[in-house]
């Protein structure tokens, strides 16, 4: 695992994006692995912005989405289809069809999550998964107590997981969905770079055990310390609580080793 701790958001959306572009650099054809959530926004203009100044393409790549709500009609502005393909998808040059997501619509739930794992085997799994992470340190939506080998499943989600994302919802709580569909940890421990955001002082403790905590459960992002290929991007909010943060800065030579460990 390595830990970045840059000063500046902007930083941190830069390094991310400059990952994705070594990616389809070396493979054009790469599939992606693309989070929701406000972490990665910075990293999604940036991308945009060079997909238009003609500096990367996403032509010839795929994409999967980790999660989705349960129930969201269509139309809903929240459904994460909906969101992925208003900040990302439509703002640069993939393929129509090239972005695929869990069905939150599908009458048969376990046949879908299946199809869905199916799917993204076939396309080869993910080379580059970009991540946030929840405040109760959930990964795509695997709550506190997942299991490390779960795989795409419905999922209901904790009351701490509702009352976050409530501000997208008018901050109705209860107007969030009880339910989701999401990459297991399983399913994201097979995407062979995981590059994981978090910034904001709400996030402290979730990285904290994520770089530092002892493997858990508990703490569902823990099961990266066993990936051989995460880059963790803090800004220094979500990076106070780390004991080691002296060390993290002084290792880090000015650009991240994308080759691994
Ligand atoms: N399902 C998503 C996660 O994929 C995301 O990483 C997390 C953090 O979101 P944010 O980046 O907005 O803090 O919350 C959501 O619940």
């Amino acid at each position: 695992m390595e830990v970045v701790i840059l000063d500046e958001p902007r930083q941190l959306a830069h390094v991310a994006a400059d990952a994705v572009a070594a990616q389809l650099a070396g493979t054009p054809d790469a599939t992606l692995g693309l989070a929701t959530g406000s972490s990665p926004l910075a990293v999604y203009d940036e991308l945009a912005a060079r997909c238009s100044r003609g500096e990367l393409s996403f032509a010839a790549a795929r994409g999967f989405t980790l999660d989705e709500y349960v129930g969201l009609p269509a139309d809903h502005p929240e459904r994460y289809r909906t969101v992925i393909d208003r900040d990302f998808v439509s703002r640069v040059d993939f393929a129509p069809g090239a972005v695929a997501g869990p069905d939150g619509l599908a009458r048969d739930i376990p046949a879908a999550c299946a199809a869905y794992e199916r799917s993204i085997s076939e396309a080869g799994g993910v080379d580059l998964q970009i991540l946030g992470i929840g405040s109760d340190g959930h990964i795509a939506f695997n709550e506190p107590g997942s299991s490390f080998a779960s795989r795409t499943r419905i999922k209901t989600l904790t009351r701490q997981t509702r009352v976050d994302n409530a501000r997208f919802f008018g901050d109705d709580v209860d107007a969030v969905p009880t339910h989701c569909l999401t990459q297991g940890l399983g399913t994201i421990m097979e995407a062979r770079h995981l590059v994981l955001l978090a910034t904001g002082q709400k996030k402290a403790e979730a990285v904290h055990q994520l770089v530092e905590g002892a493997v858990s459960a508990l703490w569902p992002g823990t099961i990266l310390q066993h990936h051989p290929h995460v880059t963790v991007l803090l800004d220094p909010a979500a990076a106070s609580r780390l004991q080691l943060a002296g060390y993290y800065r002084e290792t880090y030579a000015g650009k991240p080793r994308w080759q691994g460990i």
